[in-house]
């Protein structure tokens, strides 16, 4: 006889759906080229839902989402977890309240990384869309949107994202010529803060070419 799944696999089924769904909407946008990019979800307090690696993000279905631990050890599965598993499992771990992570490589974050890698962070201030930002109020605040180096090291990149969050709040960030990273309480939310970093890059970018 099987012994029981550790999660709910109607959990794991909801989670699949959600990031299903709302990654091939990211994908249309062009935000997913070549297979890059990865997607997880929290099922529970001890699993995470998340893309297997190296699939097509754009045409994903429930084979191509597998569960991890919060260790990023695959759990009841011989599917490998995406090559980022540690920036997504880290912030699960640190924070129980998240409960999803949305990992994207889109034109935009990408030269925007390039652009902005020598500074260590993009400075984003004084736009209405701030307020997408969860705990933000007004537009009349401002944020550092950091870019860490790229790196294949896991380890050394999640040791520089768990520096910076010693110190502030943060919703993302970027990694040089690599993409981004966003999250949220759920999948809602983790999406409204990727679209809004999106966007506000885009702001940024644009206003750079029209200085110049
Ligand atoms: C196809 S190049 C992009 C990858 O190296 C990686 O950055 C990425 O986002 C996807 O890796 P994956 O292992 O499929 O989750
Ligand atoms: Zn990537």
């Amino acid at each position: 006889m099987n012994s029981p799944l550790p999660y709910d696999p109607q959990r794991l089924a909801h989670c699949a759906g959600e990031i299903i769904v709302n990654v091939r909407e990211l994908a249309q946008r062009g935000w997913t080229p070549a297979t890059s990019s990865n997607f997880s979800r929290r099922i529970d307090g001890q699993h995470v839902a998340i893309t297997v690696s190296g699939r097509d993000k754009g045409r994903l279905t429930e084979d191509d989402i597998m569960v991890v631990d919060l260790d990023g050890a695959p759990v009841a599965t011989s599917h490998r977890p995406s090559a980022e598993t540690l920036l997504h499992t880290q912030l699960y771990k640190r924070y129980p309240e998240i409960g999803c992570v949305l990992h994207t490589h889109s034109q935009t974050q990408t030269v925007a990384s390039r652009l902005y890698a020598g500074q260590g962070h993009v400075h984003l201030e004084g736009y209405e869309l701030l307020k997408a930002f969860a705990g933000t109020t007004t537009h009349d605040t401002e944020l550092d949107l950091p870019v860490y180096p790229n790196t294949q090291d896991m380890p050394t990149l999640a040791a520089q994202v768990d520096a910076t969050l010693d110190q502030q709040t943060l919703w993302g960030y970027l990694i040089d010529g690599h993409g981004l990273y966003a999250w949220g309480r759920d999948m809602g939310e983790a999406r409204r803060h990727l679209e809004a970093f999106e966007f506000l890059l885009g702001c940024e970018l644009e206003l750079r070419r029209l200085r110049r």
